[in-house]
């Protein structure tokens, strides 16, 4: 261990000693300290991962043994995470958090990812809030006198850190930022894990944008090594992993190996999934997102593929988000549950233990499709669907379907990636639009497409080409619509100004930027204050 100086760079308020402690930096700076290198080489791994042609994945031959093997299954799942029929997510935000606490879903996951814009204010008052629910001392008074508490039943917390390819930047070791996955994880183990124990449950995890089965075993060796370091039975942190990149979906058996005695299932991120599909097949166009629903040939592979994976090993499997949200319009609130019902039919009919949902109104529809089905049965992971065959080909199976993009298509993946971007600077990582929720993972989705026509030179249905030229004047065109409504006060304005040129830069890259929160970070978000609020000499964990 060298002598090297950690700095905290992000500004200091009320609370944020509660959770800086120097006791809890030397837990996450030992974590960064122990794995960092190894997160590093993964990254890169990931980056030559992506020189090889897509079309030529396939189910890894060094790891045959692991999926044939019928032996082994993961750990039996905690009392508390054997019935997940509904989970709902969001923001660990403070009034979020109580609503959520209160929504009645089975499962709340605090995100710190797709949903959360990292600020550094969000991250700290993220893990501020998650503390005072487990104090019991979580309480908000809205502006117009509205009281907030947390009631009496708590549904279980799972806790989801920013994805491996993130950093830190406000906590460095010798200048160097810590990964943000630990840095979160670290955090809310060390505030939080016991607390959690103490109360019957335990610190139990999402992992986001896994790309391997080895970024799979670097998280159980975080795991081991820090329920040792703080002294918590192995065996005691669960996880679910979110298979949501193309490469994650041919090593799904192999990543509940790795995390077996931590392991509570996977997740089906299809958002994601579907951004990284297009990422990674730029050659194959395909519509705009509302045309490809999960019973494209190649969504239901993988989610076939999940389901049946995941029972063969005796592991949850967990559905995904119907982004729709409810709206204040009646006909359109019906309509949103109708599709939301719709959905969580087909998940459950497929054998999906559980789902998602993103706002409390649909906690009941879910509630009930899964009470339908299950009964009083906490799952169905008896089901082993061993109907069920998907090979290569059947995940590799995207065909291009675009041969043009309607105008109103490409309108509106310019307007969501530009408002989700304005309004991901400026703090909030999840927003309604036009009645969907909009997050990292769906705005990624609207902004690859972009890309992928634009690189492609992808017609019009009115007969042009999409160019850059075009994309820029679209977006020109919807500045001067906010601006013209009166939407733009002087920070709005500043934070469109940011949006419209991160964009324009990630439009024009020649391949595909890996995502767009890793760039707006850096340059946004990451700035800490002129001279650093904490500098501490290496501390012992
Ligand atoms: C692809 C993926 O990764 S999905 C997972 C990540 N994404 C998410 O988790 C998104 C979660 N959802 C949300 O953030 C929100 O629902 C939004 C931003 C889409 C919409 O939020 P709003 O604009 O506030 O919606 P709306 O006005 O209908 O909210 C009504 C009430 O429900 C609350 N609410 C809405 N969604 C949630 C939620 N997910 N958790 C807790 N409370 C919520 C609001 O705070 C509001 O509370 P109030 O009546 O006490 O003021
Ligand atoms: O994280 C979920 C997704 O769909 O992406
Ligand atoms: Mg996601």
């Amino acid at each position: 261990m060298g002598a090297e100086e950690i700095t905290i760079t992000g500004t200091t308020a009320d609370r944020y000693s509660e959770i800086l402690t120097p006791e809890a930096i030397a837990f996450v700076v030992a974590l960064d300290r122990e794995f960092g290198a190894r997160r590093v080489q993964l990254l890169e791994r990931r980056r030559r991962r992506r020189a090889t042609r897509t079309t030529d994945l396939d189910f890894l031959p060094s790891t045959q043994h692991v999926r044939d093997d019928a032996s082994w299954q993961v750990a039996a799942p905690a009392a508390d995470l054997l019935d997940r029929r509904v989970e709902i997510t969001g923001p660990p935000e403070r009034k979020m958090t109580i609503n959520a606490l209160n929504s009645g879903a089975k499962v709340w996951m605090a995100d710190f990812e797709d949903a959360t814009s990292p600020t550094w204010e969000n991250v700290i008052l993220g893990q501020v809030n998650l503390k005072d629910a487990l104090d019991g001392t979580l309480d908000w008074t809205a502006a117009d006198g509205r009281r907030y508490e947390v009631g009496d039943q708590m549904p279980t917390i799972m806790v989801r850190p920013r994805g491996w390819h993130l950093p830190e930047c406000h906590l460095r070791i010798g200048g160097r930022a810590v990964s943000a996955s630990l840095f979160d994880f670290g955090l809310y183990l060390f505030h939080c894990g016991q607390k959690q124990i103490d109360r019957g449950s335990g610190p139990y995890f999402y992992l986001p944008k896994l790309e391997s089965h080895l970024e799979a075993r670097l998280w159980n060796d975080v795991f081991v090594f820090a329920q040792e370091l703080l002294g918590i039975p192995r065996g005691t942190i669960r996880a679910t992993v979110l298979i949501e990149t193309i490469n994650a979906a041919f090593e799904m058996d192999e990543i509940l190996y790795e995390l077996r005695e931590h392991s509570a299932g996977l997740n089906a991120g299809r958002w994601d999934y579907l951004f990284s599909m297009i990422k990674n097949r730029p050659d194959v166009v395909l519509p705009e997102r509302s045309q490809v629903t999960m019973t494209a040939p190649f969504m239901r592979a993988y989610t076939e593929l999940l389901v049946k994976t995941c029972h063969r090993r005796g592991a949850h499997a967990i559905g995904g988000m119907a982004a729709v949200v409810p709206s204040r319009d009646p006909v359109a609130a019906k309509r949103a549950l109708n599709q939301v019902r719709q959905d969580k039919r087909r998940e459950v009919g497929d054998g999906f233990d559980g789902s998602w949902v993103a706002h409390p109104g649909l906690v009941e529809t879910c509630r009930e499709v899964f009470d339908q089905w299950l009964g009083d049965e906490p799952h169905q992971i008896v089901r082993k669907r061993d109907d069920v065959r998907v090979t290569a080909a059947d995940l590799l199976d995207v065909k291009a379907t675009a041969v043009s993009v309607s105008e109103v298509a490409l309108r509106n993946n310019v307007s969501v990636s530009l408002r989700y971007i304005a309004s991901w600077l400026g703090g909030r990582g999840a927003v309604a639009l036009g009645g969907l929720m909009e997050d990292a993972a769906t705005a990624e989705i609207c902004r690859a497409q972009l890309w992928q026509w634009i690189s492609s030179g992808t017609p019009t249905d009115y007969g042009v080409p999409v160019t850059a030229a075009l994309v820029t004047r679209m977006l020109r065109e919807e500045l001067t619509v906010l601006s013209e409504t009166g939407a733009l006060d002087e920070e709005a304005a500043r934070l469109f100004g940011q949006a419209r040129t991160l964009l324009t830069v990630l439009l024009t890259e020649r391949t595909c930027p890996e995502f767009l929160t890793l760039p707006a970070y850096l340059r946004h978000l990451s700035a800490g204050s002129a001279s650093p609020v904490i500098t501490q000499a290496p501390v012992a964990a």
